[in-house]
């Protein structure tokens, strides 16, 4: 069994959440006429990187726009993040919902990225990410979590065939970007799906480039610099391939590594 995956690599208009979910409204109703079974989101999507005024605009709205999206359209939806309140606390915060809008996974960025100030203004999460997508053991991990190899291992060694990194990862580090998603790819032996950002923001310039890695650590596909609406099929059942004719999991001596 394939799935047809859709990556929105979109612009952000800063600190203006109505643009940006009627602008992912759309991108989603187009990626779903193209018969995808999944659409993905980059990370703090609503908002982009506005975290001096996010006390406003902590979005709980878009949480039943993405299930009912995802219901009406019969599509998984990897919601990206946006940013979440809970008591005190604001977390970037991923969610996916499954074809009939159930929320099956919601995960809370691990490592916060200093570079952009998010210990700042965002508390940080202390859980994995996995969920099943269709049967098949998947897990979300956010932008920076990408330079912890332990983080992703943890959540492979539970399972995980497919992991989901949205991003907003900025344009001078892209050559880190693609060799961190493709080694995690090949040390993991799993499918690696990554949606950037483009555009910019006060501070930063964005890299697009998304990407979808295969187990070998191949890229199959990848975005420009532009805005662009990436399809790609991927065969999950290509993990227990490579997984066979390299048995890393085998051949681990986690007795030595501590
Ligand atoms: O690690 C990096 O270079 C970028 C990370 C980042 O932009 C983020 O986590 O939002």
């Amino acid at each position: 069994m394939t799935l047809k995956v859709a990556l929105l690599q979109i612009d952000i208009a800063f600190g203006d959440p109505q643009a940006n979910i009627k602008k992912a409204e759309k991108w989603i109703e187009k990626a779903a006429n193209q018969k995808v079974d999944l659409i993905m989101l980059p990370e703090m999507w609503t908002t982009g990187y506005d975290l001096a005024r996010l006390h406003n605009m902590t979005e709980n709205t878009v949480q039943s726009l993405m299930s009912r999206l995802a219901k009406v359209n019969q599509v998984n939806i990897m919601a990206g993040s946006v940013a979440k309140r809970e008591g005190a606390h604001i977390y970037n915060t991923s969610f996916v919902y499954d074809r009939k809008g159930t929320l099956i996974s919601e995960y809370k960025k691990v490592h916060l990225f200093r570079l952009m100030e998010e210990e700042k203004y965002l508390a940080a999460g202390h859980t994995k990410g996995e969920f099943q997508l269709e049967g098949i053991p998947a897990a979300t991990v956010i932008c920076y979590d990408i330079r912890f190899p332990e983080w992703i291992r943890a959540h492979t060694l539970s399972g995980a065939r497919l992991l989901f990194v949205p991003a907003e990862w900025p344009a001078p580090r892209l050559d880190h970007w693609r060799t961190l998603l493709q080694s995690r790819a090949i040390e993991n032996q799993c499918f690696v799906i990554a949606c950037n950002r483009v555009g910019e923001d006060p501070k930063n310039v964005f890299a697009g480039h998304s990407l979808i890695i295969d187990p070998w650590g191949n890229i199959i596909a990848e975005g420009s610099d532009q805005e662009e609406l990436i399809i790609e099929d991927i065969d999950p059942m290509q993990v227990e391939e490579v997984r066979k004719m390299i048995p890393i999991y085998e051949d681990r001596r986690p007795e030595l590594y501590f």
